[in-house]
């Protein structure tokens, strides 16, 4: 039965274990990773919404990690993935070290970091082709922090300092913005924040707003649901990670494994983000590419122990995990969008 139909329970789960990971470098205003590993009859899952979403935003994290946890994932059409290495806002420095130890021929790059001036994002770009050298592709990620004008020549100046981008994601918050911008310039516009819900890339594809859609199960409900959603979107698509253990990353990885077209890098080498993991055999790029695995790793009972964080925290995120499972729209007809 697929998980849309049924009641889910969290009673018929059979373990649900607490984590709290560092992270090596501060990442979307994020310096600890947490979340809740959970285990039902089909493997383990993972329940891992960022601290600022809503109870109602996390329903769709909480339906991905359930997913994993109750039923088998699509059929992979292909066994691995190549993946980007992802280059937060650091100096030029710790860029190019990130890059060249990383095996990947794609970087991707955070941009329009609040706080640092222009010039940071032009030495970073600087030192992030030398590292990749001519022939890897670079892009960047502007989370939505440019007005359509500063948009325009910024992607001028970035695209220059890189000696050429592959795209650049979420200029711009809105989907008329990113419309604009991507008539006026000549590199490719990608659509992240603007497809976190199912009605979303519809109007991303309808407004002519991007070029490449940027997919993630984890906040959209799960591999089937964001497999309808690339689907209906239309356009060619990146599967990128919400920064989980290798435990949730596995759910995006079979999604970017059953795919019908797969034709850029996926954003999913995210666990060299993390300082640690759950599961002893860490899914790390090797030469820049992923396995596409049919279930979720289980998590190692020894990092599990030393990742517990203290009571409080534990019953903070357990409350949540109630919280959220009692808004999760049963069936999928009671659900908005
Ligand atoms: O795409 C990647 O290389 C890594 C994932 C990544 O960049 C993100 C993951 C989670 C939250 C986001 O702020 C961020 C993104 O905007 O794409
Ligand atoms: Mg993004």
């Amino acid at each position: 039965m697929c998980s849309t139909d049924r009641e889910l329970d969290l009673a018929e789960l059979d373990a649900v274990r607490v984590y709290s990971l560092p992270m090596r470098t501060r990442f979307r205003g994020v310096t600890t990773r947490q979340g809740v590993l959970l285990s039902g009859p089909a493997g383990w899952g993972e329940f891992c919404p960022f601290e600022d979403y809503s109870d109602a935003d996390s329903a769709p994290w909480l339906r991905t990690a359930l997913e994993s946890c109750f039923e088998s994932w699509p059929e992979p059409v292909r066994d691995a993935v190549p993946v980007n290495c992802t280059v937060p806002a650091v100096d030029p420095e710790r860029a190019h070290r990130i890059v060249a130890d990383s095996g990947c021929r794609t970087a991707k790059v955070k941009v329009a970091e609040a706080g640092q001036p222009e010039s940071a994002d032009i030495e970073r770009l600087v030192a992030v082709r030398a590292a990749l050298g001519g022939s890897g592709a670079v892009r960047v990620d502007a989370n939505a922090a440019w007005d359509t004008d500063t948009a325009v020549r910024r992607i001028r100046e970035l695209d220059r300092a890189a000696s050429g981008l592959e795209y650049v994601e979420q200029p711009c918050p809105t989907v008329p913005e990113l419309a604009t911008v991507r008539r006026r310039v000549n590199v490719r516009i990608a659509a992240d924040e603007s497809i976190r819900r199912a009605v979303d890339p519809l109007r991303v594809a309808v407004a002519e707003a991007a070029d490449v859609a940027v997919i993630k199960a984890t906040p959209l409900g799960g591999v089937r649901r964001a497999l309808r959603v690339a689907d209906s979107c239309g356009l060619p698509c990146v599967v990128s990670s919400a920064v989980e253990s290798s435990v949730g990353l596995a759910a995006q990885l079979a999604l970017a494994g059953a795919l019908p077209d797969l034709p850029f890098a996926c954003g999913l080498g995210t666990v060299a983000l993390l300082d640690g993991d759950m599961v002893s055999d860490s899914l790390l790029p090797v030469n820049g590419w992923l396995p596409v695995p049919r279930r979720a790793p289980a998590p190692s009972p020894a990092l599990v122990a030393a990742a517990t964080p203290p009571a409080e925290t534990q019953h903070r995120w357990l409350d949540r995990l109630r919280r959220v499972h009692d808004v999760m729209p049963r069936r999928e007809a009671d659900e908005p969008g």
